[in-house]
């Protein structure tokens, strides 16, 4: 089945046929996200000290059920994202015995490790840039220490705005990324896996050649492999969900071949926000308008300014459109094959500033795309004698540029 890449209404119900569980976090859970994040906060506050708590600028966190391509996809989203540094794979920091063995049986690590490991990891400087954040969050407590690190991130920009601090605590911009594949996909992409990572791994054994991948017990039974894809929908999708309302949210189709999804992901990407930037830029920028904005309503104001020409200034108007006719069109009809026409002209019917506007919103009316550059040149006309003093008479010339789609037909 391929689902529409729809980015801001993902459907549940693509997922299972089940209800999914209520996204609601009991208060037990919500005490228990605060008092874990507030102890590794504190723990990194006592080691490092408030100034050093230097978050990537861009978090990319990426989500989906196993096997939904998140490891396969990382590099091409940090290159997208024009990130340099590589991902941060949050299975991968777990690597203790507990968390180990949690892994191998199609569980998941406790909140306290996972927020830990990855605050630390977050703080190393290859990431002040930003960086993809590969299989977090995964829990409702996850969720929640996730938007206690983002409050600290802006509670730490105003602290240190306008100090000399101030570059390393900028406007945070998070993304959640979530790679949607269903279940029978899930399971068949980490059986896949695990015959993958097999015969590599038998492969480096045999050559002495490349390093081993991690082989994960779950991507070779089935029935761990399906238990993965429940846990996952059980307890990270809807964690996910909540956190569309908060940061920039892409829900991206994932069923497809390689180069499909990547398509969808560049096509999610190119969705520019200006959430990105810092409040302060925001209100700076704020009077100048977005080019889509100003493009849904230009036919129906050029078609306004003409008909007030016509009507209000009959007679520049008029002398405008025969100035045209006899004089520049003949040239840009001449220029038909290349598309583009350059008139230089001293005509007065241009010295009214009105009437470059006409000139070229008639031109936009008749598809072309007209520009008009005024050259004053100073002519000298005459020499003072006694004091040597050149007096000049200023000429003005106008040059017009007219620009449109070229004949196609060439020389054969
Ligand atoms: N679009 C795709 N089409 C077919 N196979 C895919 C696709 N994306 C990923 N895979 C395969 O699915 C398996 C799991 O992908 P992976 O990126 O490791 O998933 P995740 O990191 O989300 O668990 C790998 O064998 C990978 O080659």
């Amino acid at each position: 089945m391929t689902v529409a890449s729809a980015p801001h209404t993902p459907n549940p119900s693509l997922l299972h046929n089940s209800e999914p569980p209520s996204p609601k976090l009991s208060d037990l859970e919500i005490k228990d996200a605060h008092l874990i994040f507030e102890s590794v906060w504190h723990e990194l506050e006592e080691q490092l000290g408030r100034q050093e708590l230097r978050f990537p600028k861009e978090i990319i966190l990426l989500g989906g059920a196993p096997g939904a391509g998140k490891g396969t996809n990382t590099a091409f989203i940090t290159k997208a994202r024009g990130l340099t540094c590589p991902p941060i794979v949050v299975s991968a920091l777990l690597d203790s015995p507990e968390a180990q063995r949690l892994k191998n049986t199609g569980h998941m690590v406790g909140d306290r490790e996972v927020i830990g490991l990855i605050l630390h990891e977050l703080l190393k400087p290859i990431y002040r840039d930003g960086v993809v954040l590969d299989g977090f969050p995964r829990t409702l407590v996850q969720v929640e220490c996730l938007k206690l690190l983002v409050d600290k991130m802006h509670q730490l920009r105003h602290e240190f705005y306008g100090t000399p601090l101030g570059i390393h605590f900028r406007q945070p911009t998070i993304h959640i990324m979530v790679l949607f594949v269903d279940e029978k996909e899930s399971i068949a992409r980490q059986l896949k896996r695990g015959r993958e990572t097999r015969e590599h791994n038998e492969e480096v054994l045999r050559t002495g050649v490349g390093t081993l991948w991690e082989d994960r017990a779950t991507d070779h039974d089935e029935a761990l492999a399906q238990r993965r894809y429940r846990v996952f929908k059980e307890q990270t999708w809807e964690a996910l969900q909540s956190l569309q309302e908060i940061f920039h949210y892409h829900f991206i189709n994932a069923q497809g071949s390689f180069a499909e999804v990547e398509e969808n992901i560049t096509t999610e990407l190119a969705y520019q926000s200006t959430l990105e930037l810092d409040p302060q830029t925001v209100d700076q920028l704020r009077d100048v308008p977005v080019a889509s904005e100003i493009i849904i309503h230009a036919r129906q104001e050029l078609v306004k300014r003409l008909d007030g020409y016509a009507m209000e200034q009959p007679k520049l108007f008029a002398s405008v459109v025969s100035f045209i006719g006899q004089k520049v069109m003949p040239i840009v009809i001449r220029h038909a094959i290349s598309g583009t026409a350059i008139i230089n002209t001293e005509d007065t019917v241009l010295d009214d500033p009105l009437a470059l506007s006409m000139l070229i919103d008639v031109f936009s009316e008749r598809g072309y795309h007209a520009t008009i550059d005024l050259h004053r040149i100073e002519v000298p006309e005459r020499v003072d004698l006694a004091t040597g003093q050149i007096h000049c008479r200023t000429k003005k010339v106008y040059r017009i540029s007219i620009r449109f789609q070229g004949s196609q037909i060439r020389r054969g």
